[in-house]
């Protein structure tokens, strides 16, 4: 009974990371299990890592603070053999006794990439029995896992939509360093003219225009960003922490791949980019100075990216543009 409440509670998250501490204290109920972790994999340059994005510790179940990349308890996944060895084989699950304790890895598998391992290690071996109830758990987990990515997903370009976008903002702009020069970043991004396209070719060369941006921003931005569709012909980027100059010149890298590009039958498309700090203010603040920027680039010939920040030094930026923030995003 205790486990069909747990289920209960866990299917009636809204976010991913209140699931996987569900499923974490739905696996603690269960006999002989003595510890149980989520760990995030990515993959920083050429090499894959691990790090334990939740578990249980002192008798409570805590989540990791640091960006992935400054996280100090990141570990190769070569120091988790069993586990690369499982991912190489695209298995479902793999496990490892010794003298003191069982371990089973469960990644989940999610258009054929694992992001997310629960790791469950218990005093007693695995039976049948208990192997079933663990991969019972584990599947109703994994089902409404891909539920709720469904859900956080544009239809047209299956990037990350407008939904999820405060709570990664939240989570980004936390990782700000103590060097104010290295912190995360907003960066808005518009198609130009894009009425032009849909009115010379046509809506449905429109939508493969869009795709074909939201798969150059794939390409240009790491797995450390997050990428959004805010609607209609805007993207928003958010950028791990980093030096303004690596920021700038990754999105003039990004508007200078899409100027290149040769987009079928519709030919060259540009780009504008506005960017700003994301520091801990309001979502609606950043946005709105991000969108500043967008603005002031649009007005000074598009296909340019404008720094929010040093605009202002400037003193390039009126009064004005803020209501362009309001009316385009809220
Ligand atoms: N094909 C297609 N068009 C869309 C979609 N969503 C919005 N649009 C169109 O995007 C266009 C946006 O036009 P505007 O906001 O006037 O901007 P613009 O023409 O890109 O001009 P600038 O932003 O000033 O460079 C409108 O024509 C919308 O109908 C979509 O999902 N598919």
């Amino acid at each position: 009974m205790h486990l069909l409440q747990n289920l209960v509670q866990m299917t009636g998250q809204r976010d991913h990371l209140r699931l996987e501490l569900s499923v974490l204290s739905t696996f603690l109920q269960l006999p002989h299990i003595t510890n149980v972790r989520a760990l995030e994999l990515l993959k920083l340059g050429d090499q894959y890592w691990v790090r334990p994005r939740t578990w249980y510790e002192a008798g409570q179940l805590v989540a990791a603070e640091q960006d992935f990349a400054n996280d100090a308890q990141r570990i190769p996944l070569q120091a988790l053999p069993h586990l690369q060895a499982c991912i190489a084989h695209k298995a479902q699950q793999a496990q490892h006794s010794d003298a003191h304790q069982h371990t089973i890895w469960l990644p989940v598998w999610m258009h054929e990439q694992v992001h997310v391992c629960i790791e469950i290690t218990q005093s007693e071996p695995f039976n049948t029995h208990n192997l079933d109830v663990i991969t019972g758990v584990f599947n109703v987990y994994q089902n409404y896992q891909s539920l709720l990515d469904y859900s956080e997903r544009d239809a047209l370009t299956d990037l990350l939509n407008r939904k999820t976008f405060d709570e990664h903002l939240l989570r980004f702009a936390s990782a700000v360093s103590m060097q104010t020069e290295i912190q995360p970043w907003l960066a808005v991004i518009d198609i130009d003219h894009f009425k032009l396209v849909n009115d010379r070719f046509g809506h449905l060369f429109g939508d493969e225009v869009l795709i074909l941006v939201a798969n150059l921003l794939r390409s240009a931005f790491g797995p450390r960003h997050r990428i959004f569709r805010f609607g209609g012909e805007e993207f928003v980027v958010l950028m791990p922490p980093m030096a303004k100059e690596s920021a700038q010149a990754s999105l003039e890298a990004f508007r200078a791949m899409v100027a290149r590009h040769d987009f079928p039958q519709v030919g060259q498309v540009t780009v504008s980019v506005g960017f700003a700090g994301a520091k801990l203010c309001s979502p609606v603040e950043i946005l709105g100075q991000a969108d500043q920027a967008l603005y002031y680039a649009k007005e000074h010939g598009r296909n340019r990216v404008c720094h929010f920040e040093s605009l202002q030094d400037q003193g390039l930026l009126g009064g004005s543009q803020v209501s362009h923030a309001d009316v385009e995003l809220f």
